[in-house]
């Protein structure tokens, strides 16, 4: 990695109103460990990263009770009211930590199934690229399109030989990323990734393909999935 170092953002300032736990999902377990502490260790412990940011919600009172809470390689601010807002503040952060030419990846505390070998991937794919990029997988099922209206119907199926879904981490330059998400937040962008906000500002991220079970835990059945993932890695 010439010149330019790698700093990590994991936002967990959300929820989880979906998993309707009675935590926010970060912070519920598996083998008896933090979701947010295995996704962050699993990301520190595999690539050479000078800092992470990891943006939190204001009423969170679990994270001092997580081991991450005592790795002096991560640092933590407040999220905001959406993702994007909370990638931004943890960019602002980081100001006067990371150089404009850095690179930040970014990856959701509710994927901690992501795999050494697709973040090195990742990062040896875009290390000299000009913009950056995210892990993403090639989609495996027909997609149909749903009329507009109370009971789901279809009005056509999509063609999905150019449909991935959008992964993380995703990985960008860091005066670039924060530029490009401030532009998105000014205008009333809605945005749910890093990469709408670079494409947004006119850029093409590269797709680097990932493992499918990169899993991103949303809904109650992710989570023995996610589980059973882990047990087998
Ligand atoms: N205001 C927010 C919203 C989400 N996230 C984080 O972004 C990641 C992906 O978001 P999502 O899966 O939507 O998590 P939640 O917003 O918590 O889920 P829900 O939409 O079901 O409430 C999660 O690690 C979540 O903690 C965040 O940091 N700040
Ligand atoms: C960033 C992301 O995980 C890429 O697929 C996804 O956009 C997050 O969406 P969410 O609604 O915030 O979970």
């Amino acid at each position: 990695m010439k010149n330019a170092d790698l700093w990590l953002i994991v936002p967990a300032a959300g929820i989880g109103q979906r998993m309707n736990a009675e935590c926010p999902k970060q912070y519920l377990k598996i083998n008896n460990r933090f979701i947010l502490d295995i996704t962050l260790s699993r990301l520190l412990d595999n690539a050479p990263f000078k800092g992470c940011m990891v943006p939190l919600n204001p009423k969170d009172h679990w994270w001092p009770e997580s081991e991450s809470a005592r790795d002096d390689r991560v640092q933590t601010c407040t999220g905001g009211k959406e993702r994007a807002d909370s990638v931004l503040s943890a960019l602002v952060a980081l100001e006067g930590q990371a150089a404009d030419n850095d690179w930040v990846l970014v990856h959701d505390a509710a994927r901690p199934c992501v795999h050494s070998e697709d973040l090195s991937r990742l990062i040896e794919t875009l290390s000299e690229h000009p913009v950056g990029g995210l892990l993403a997988a090639p989609v495996a099922d027909t997609l149909k399109l749903a009329e507009a209206g109370s009971l789901p119907v279809v009005s056509e199926t999509i063609d999905r030989s150019r449909l991935w879904r959008a992964l993380t981490p995703q990985m960008f330059r860091f005066g670039a990323l924060k530029q490009a998400l401030s532009l998105c937040l000014e205008r009333g962008q809605a945005i749910t990734d890093e990469s709408s906000a670079m494409e947004f500002s006119g850029n093409m991220p590269v797709l680097v393909e990932g493992r499918p079970d990169n899993l991103k835990i949303t809904v109650p059945s992710d989570l023995a999935l996610a589980e059973f993932i882990l047990g087998r890695q």
